[in-house]
């Protein structure tokens, strides 16, 4: 079968993992249900023309193993349905036909949208399983698995989609591999096909260097940056690329906005072993130091152990309760290594292959991954932003307002905050504002005595941070004051001073 044998003699050790995968649920589909049961939803377009050739591949497998397999490229029984619309690309449409001529597919035209069709489609035929080129970063496969069952409101049958986590790059890998035609869109810079309305050939493909008036597009199997398949689908496309959009997720703007608000952080680190003082945890204070100097207050520093749903609980309720959450440790292959999957449960979402992600790992750790798959190169789906940054080999990942930083070390940490800091002044990740204002004075006079004016100046002075400690039981209190402005910050200790007889506090430092 020229399919698989193609990609058996690829040196593509990444691209057989995933076909690999990909005809382990086909065959697990055709197990399930007979082939009278199973359908194939196609379109003509690339990731459609990937599952033609896959469910080839697959069903050639699955009768091989009865010993019945044939080589005859029109052996493929497989129903298949194509919803055809009067706004379907004449290219898409003759690339269908011919597919379906070739490989002696039995092809039912639905001329109707895809519900009233497969309505009536299930009435009339046994159908229980539809397989689908769906893939991870397309806006329908969000919360969907290999196998999903229809949505609510939908006939009842069960989605198969074998090249979920396949990426843009996987796709061209195998198209090419393969040898096999596509739609001739995808040579003149088309990279998602949709209907005429709404898709144009992809801008970043656009050759500018033509010589001719005309517009000229590379192929798309030239696309660098998978993440912008969908940069030629009009009005659909969200402008999210990871780091340059302009208004985060989380909805943090730098600047003015936040000259009179407080802002607070939560600092979160992960690992047995700072709860078990094996070792010290410098980059808590470290951070909390950072975070200061550039005026956000710190409302928690937590230590949590590896365990999911110990990280799960606390960032959820430290995101809801901060504007900013920073975590650090846990994050790798290791079986203690569970940040990535605490973040993802505390936002319910699942880990999800990121092919940018990936790509990173990639250059830095090579083609090596233990399993089948790159376990680290699973991010929080749909959530998740890469901060992009020179100095750093692999970007930092943002999932909504937590920041995952995988800094083990003082030094590590200065860099990944100096690249955060200087994409905050571009992309507003991180507001930065003016520093706090910190004076201190400090007494011996007791607690019965100061706790009640201390209260009341706590109530004249709500924009400031006015905290008390002793250094020990009986020795001094010291009374901090902090905020952004120093005048306040004057009034607020000379109102302390006038409260107390003459030469009660004394000034420790001021900074
Ligand atoms: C065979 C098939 C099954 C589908 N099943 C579902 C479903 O269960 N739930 C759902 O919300 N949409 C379902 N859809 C609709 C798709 O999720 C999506 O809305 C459709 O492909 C339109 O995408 P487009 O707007 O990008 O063209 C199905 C579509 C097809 C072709
Ligand atoms: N008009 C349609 N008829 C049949 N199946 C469809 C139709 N539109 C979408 N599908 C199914 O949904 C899948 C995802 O569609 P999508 O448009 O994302 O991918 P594609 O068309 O194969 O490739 P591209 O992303 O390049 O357009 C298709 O692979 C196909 O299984
Ligand atoms: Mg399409």
């Amino acid at each position: 079968m020229e399919i698989d044998k193609a990609i058996r003699e690829s040196d593509d050790r990444w691209l057989k993992t995933k076909y690999n995968r990909a005809i382990y649920v086909i065959q697990r589909a055709l197990a399930l249900y007979s082939i009278e049961e199973v359908a194939f939803s196609f379109n003509g377009g690339k990731d459609s023309t990937v599952l033609l050739h896959l469910l080839r591949a697959g069903y050639f497998l699955h009768k091989r193993e009865q010993n019945c397999a044939s080589e005859d490229p029109k052996d493929f029984p497989i129903r298949t349905i194509y919803f055809e619309s009067p706004s379907a690309f004449p290219e898409i449409n003759s690339f269908t036909y011919d597919a379906a001529a070739n490989y002696g597919m039995q092809m039912d035209i639905i001329r109707s949208d895809f519900k009233s069709g497969l309505e009536a489609l299930l009435k009339s035929k046994p159908i229980r399983a539809i397989f689908l080129g769906v893939r991870m970063g397309d806006p329908t496969a969000v919360g969907q698995e290999q196998f999903s069952p229809s949505s609510v409101g939908w006939p009842p049958f069960m989605r198969v989609n074998p090249i979920l986590d396949w990426s843009y790059r996987d796709v061209w890998a195998f198209l090419l591999t393969c040898k096999v035609k596509y739609c001739s869109l995808y040579d003149q810079g088309y990279t998602s096909i949709g209907s005429i309305h709404d898709t144009v050939p992809n801008a970043l493909l656009c050759n500018s260097n033509s010589s001719s008036s005309e517009e000229k597009f590379r192929p798309a199997y030239l696309l660098s940056d998978g993440r912008l398949e969908r940069a030629g689908r009009i009005n659909k496309f969200s402008s999210s690329v990871c780091g340059k959009s302009p208004a985060l997720s989380n909805g943090l703007i730098a600047g003015d906005l936040h000259k009179n608000r407080l802002l607070t952080a939560s600092v979160i680190a992960v690992g047995d072993e700072i709860l078990l003082c094996t070792v010290e945890d410098q980059l808590g204070p470290s951070l909390c130091k950072k975070l200061h100097s550039i005026g956000w207050s710190v409302s928690q520093t937590t230590g949590v152990q590896n365990d999911v749903d110990s990280v799960a609980e606390v960032v959820e309720r430290r995101s809801s309760a901060s504007d900013l959450v920073f975590i650090y440790g846990g994050i790798g292959p290791l079986h203690s290594d569970v940040t990535l999957a605490g973040v993802a449960k505390a936002f319910a979402v699942r880990l999800a292959p990121d092919e940018e992600f990936e790509e990173y790992l990639r250059q830095v750790v090579g083609d090596y991954c233990p399993g089948d798959r790159n376990e680290m190169a699973l991010l929080p789906e749909g959530i998740t932003e890469l901060l992009h940054h020179e100095n750093l080999p692999v970007p930092l990942i943002k999932c909504k307002n937590v920041i995952v930083l995988a800094a083990t070390n003082y030094t590590e940490l200065q860099t990944q905050w100096d690249c955060l800091i200087e994409l905050s002044r571009s992309s507003g990740v991180l507001a930065v504002m003016k520093p706090y204002v910190l004076r201190s004075l400090t007494t011996s006079l007791s607690d019965v005595a100061t706790a009640k004016p201390i209260s009341k100046l706590c109530l004249e002075f709500p924009d400031l941070h006015i905290s008390c400690y002793r250094e020990s039981l009986y020795g001094p209190l010291v009374v901090s004051f902090r905020g952004r402005d120093q005048a306040r910050i004057e009034l607020a200790a000379e109102a302390l001073r006038k409260k107390f007889e003459p030469g009660a506090f004394a000034e420790i430092n001021s900074s």
